[in-house]
């Protein structure tokens, strides 16, 4: 997936400003954004979901312009077929395991209905190794199974890319490497295209691709 990148975003909380000021091009189906706590990850990923909007400059991805300024172009987050997963996974607590991934599928906000029947839903638990948790409510799974909830809802759109804010922080050491290996294989069976989110630079040496290192709200670099 080729992303083309360069925007300026400045952020106020008082006294206190960020400055977001990030230009580069990438190629990969694997892109790893790399930094310390405050370098502006999150915001540079949320950029490219549409859930932040750029003071100036362009986004594309795989050929699709979905931000520039200078045009006067902004595609709306729902309008940019990209799925973003939060940090927490924020899945829906009042929704079981295979209502939040018939979420995925629904257009609007109308929550799915329990005894929701769509086979899609069923693809995806099965992929993602849910079925056996599907009437289950989010307090109810472990870490690993919200993991794999919020990543079933997020593909069950069909997304061209998936964007994942620190998708193994709230995992313990072994759960790590184990969802490192599933995002791995799940990379490789679907084939799609997936921008990552980590300060660990052990996630980025294991998932592999190309790794975007942010320090401060500036790219220091792109390998
Ligand atoms: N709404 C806001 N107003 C002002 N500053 C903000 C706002 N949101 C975030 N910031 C600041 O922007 C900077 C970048 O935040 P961001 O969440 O993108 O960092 P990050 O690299 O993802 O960090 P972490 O790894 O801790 O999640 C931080 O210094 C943060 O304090």
């Amino acid at each position: 997936m080729h992303i083309d990148l360069a925007i300026d975003k400045t952020l106020r909380a008082g006294p206190r400003r960020f400055h977001l000021q990030a230009a580069f091009t990438a190629h990969s189906d694997r892109l790893v954004i790399l930094g310390p706590s405050g370098a502006g990850k999150s915001l540079l990923l949320k950029t490219i979901a549409g859930l932040e909007r750029p003071d100036h400059g362009h986004i594309r991805l795989a050929g699709t312009t979905l931000f520039d300024s200078a045009q006067r172009i902004c595609v709306q987050p729902q309008l940019r077929q990209v799925a973003y997963v939060f940090q927490d996974y924020a899945l829906f607590p009042h929704l079981d395991v295979r209502q939040n991934v018939g979420f995925g599928l629904t257009r609007g906000w109308r929550n799915p209905r329990r005894g929701v029947r769509d086979e899609r839903i069923g693809y995806w638990l099965q992929a993602l190794g849910l079925e056996h948790v599907a009437h289950q409510y989010p307090h109810e799974l472990s870490g690993g199974q919200r993991q794999r909830t919020a990543l079933a809802r997020a593909l069950a759109s069909e997304p061209r890319a998936l964007l994942l804010d620190e998708p193994f922080s709230a995992l313990d050491a072994g759960l790590r490497a184990d969802m490192r290996a599933e995002l791995d294989a799940l990379q490789r069976r679907l084939q799609v295209p997936m921008i990552l989110i980590t300060h660990d630079p052990e996630d980025a040496r294991l998932f592999g691709g190309q790794v975007l290192t942010l320090r401060d709200g500036l790219v220091e670099s792109i390998t």
